[in-house]
């Protein structure tokens, strides 16, 4: 019944035969009123598959070294491997190679590397920044506060009732005035698909540049930088099937070439002396001191495990258990879920159910074994334009199934006998 065989992928992540509401002091030999995982909040990390574990495991057991330095065989060994990480992500996105792929901690720091390298410089007053009202804060407080050190200013396209994007607002927006269009690409907290192609169109009609910010859209479908034209993209290792400490900035290299770093020291230079120094080409000019080496091999190993399913079975299993998801919860009459329709949204469903704060209804799903997030997925903006102070919000990926969504919804549903 689904376009990837879940049991067989199920099979390389043991985490999800774990019990779970035991004492989180000693865990797994907690009180037998423990209950099975049900893993459901995959937006805020997703799980790893072992392949990508031994991956990290046999770097540091065979070929751990300091990459880029030593003329040893180690370190030759270990450079060929992370420059082929850069190349195989390169791929993975459409990007033309290596130079337009820089390895980050996460999609925070990438954001935040085209605002300080690029907007410290580039933006003044009279410029604008153009978002959406639903971006996350890596990106909107990024680019606010960058706004306010260079006297630019941030505006923000509508989002309407259903959780779209206003794309008629964005056409007012986006003018001459503007310098940069930062969009998310995959709402994390409604859903929403946002037409990021059409977004660059309109930047690159006044000139501007666009950040497509990748996090939710990169890890649950295909994502080609090429046909979005996207100046700049940025995604985690940790939303994909790979390790924490791993993100990826996306730039058109004549870019990033233009652009100055703004992390200084090892790695990037090519010369130093007393009085000034020279920079390494893309993309180590970007990627200063000890680089990110063993989660780059291990973020190779994750694209790898996706691209064995395919990207495009992964956002239909993504779309299905969204839709299925979407359509169980609307059984209720004091649900509220927020953004576009079930059949129209990436693979997460955010809602709360009526009179009760999303932390009391996360509570009581946790003792069910339900893990999902409550809270305002660091979208506040969002929630006070929804009238809310948080939602709680499923979230899928490549190894979730129905009957784990069933799950969710008998916990709601126990949850609502309970508060009713
Ligand atoms: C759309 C979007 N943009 C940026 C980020 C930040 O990713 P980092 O790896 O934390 O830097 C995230 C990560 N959102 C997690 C943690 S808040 C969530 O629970 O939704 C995201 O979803």
């Amino acid at each position: 019944q689904y376009p990837i065989d879940v049991d067989a992928i199920r099979e390389d992540f043991p985490i999800l035969d774990r019990q779970v509401g035991g004492d989180i002091e000693t865990p797994g030999e907690g009180p037998d009123d423990t209950r099975p995982l049900v893993y459901l909040d995959n937006a805020a990390t997703s799980q790893t598959p072992k392949p990508v574990v031994e991956s990290i495991v046999d770097y540091y057991y065979g070929y751990n070294s300091n990459v880029h330095r030593g003329i040893h065989h180690l370190s030759q060994e270990a450079s060929v491997a992370y420059e082929a990480a850069h190349d195989r992500v390169a791929e993975f996105i459409g990007a033309e190679g290596r130079e337009e792929i820089v390895f980050t901690k996460n999609t925070t720091e990438a954001l935040n590397l085209v605002a300080y390298a690029w907007g410290l410089a580039e933006l003044g007053p009279g410029d604008t920044v153009v978002l959406t009202e639903m971006e996350h804060h890596a990106s909107l407080v990024t680019w606010q506060q960058i706004a306010k050190k260079t006297g630019a200013s941030v505006e923000y396209i509508r989002v309407d009732d259903d959780g779209r994007l206003d794309m008629e607002h964005a056409a007012e927006l986006i003018d001459d005035s503007t310098a940069m269009v930062s969009s998310v690409h995959v709402s994390n907290t409604l859903g929403t698909v946002v037409p990021v192609s059409d977004l660059a169109d309109l930047a690159h009609e006044h000139d501007a540049y666009v950040f497509v910010d990748g996090a939710q859209s990169v890890p649950t479908r295909p994502v080609d930088v090429g046909e979005i034209d996207a100046d700049f993209l940025a995604f985690s290792g940790h939303k994909m099937l790979g390790p924490t400490g791993i993100g990826v900035l996306y730039g058109k290299e004549h870019i990033l070439e233009a652009m100055q770093p703004y992390l200084y020291g090892g790695e990037m230079i090519r010369s130093v002396t007393y009085e000034d120094s020279t920079w390494e080409d893309l993309p180590w000019k970007f990627e200063a001191g000890t680089p990110v080496i063993a989660q780059g091999i291990a973020l190779h190993a994750a694209v790898d495990y996706l691209d064995e399913i395919g990207m495009d079975r992964v956002q239909e299993h993504e779309e299905l258990l969204a839709e299925y998801a979407y359509d169980r919860l609307s059984e209720f009459d004091d649900v509220e879920i927020y953004g576009p329709p079930g059949d129209d949204r990436g693979g997460l469903v955010a809602f709360n159910l009526d009179g009760v704060h999303a932390h009391d209804l996360s509570s009581i799903l946790n003792d069910h074994g339900v893990a999902i997030r409550a809270g305002d997925h660091c979208t506040q903006p969002l929630h006070d334009k929804l009238g809310v102070a948080a939602s709680t919000r499923a979230s899928f990926y490549v190894y979730n199934e129905k009957s784990e969504i069933d799950a969710l919804v008998d916990a709601v549903d126990d949850a609502r006998q309970l508060f009713a």
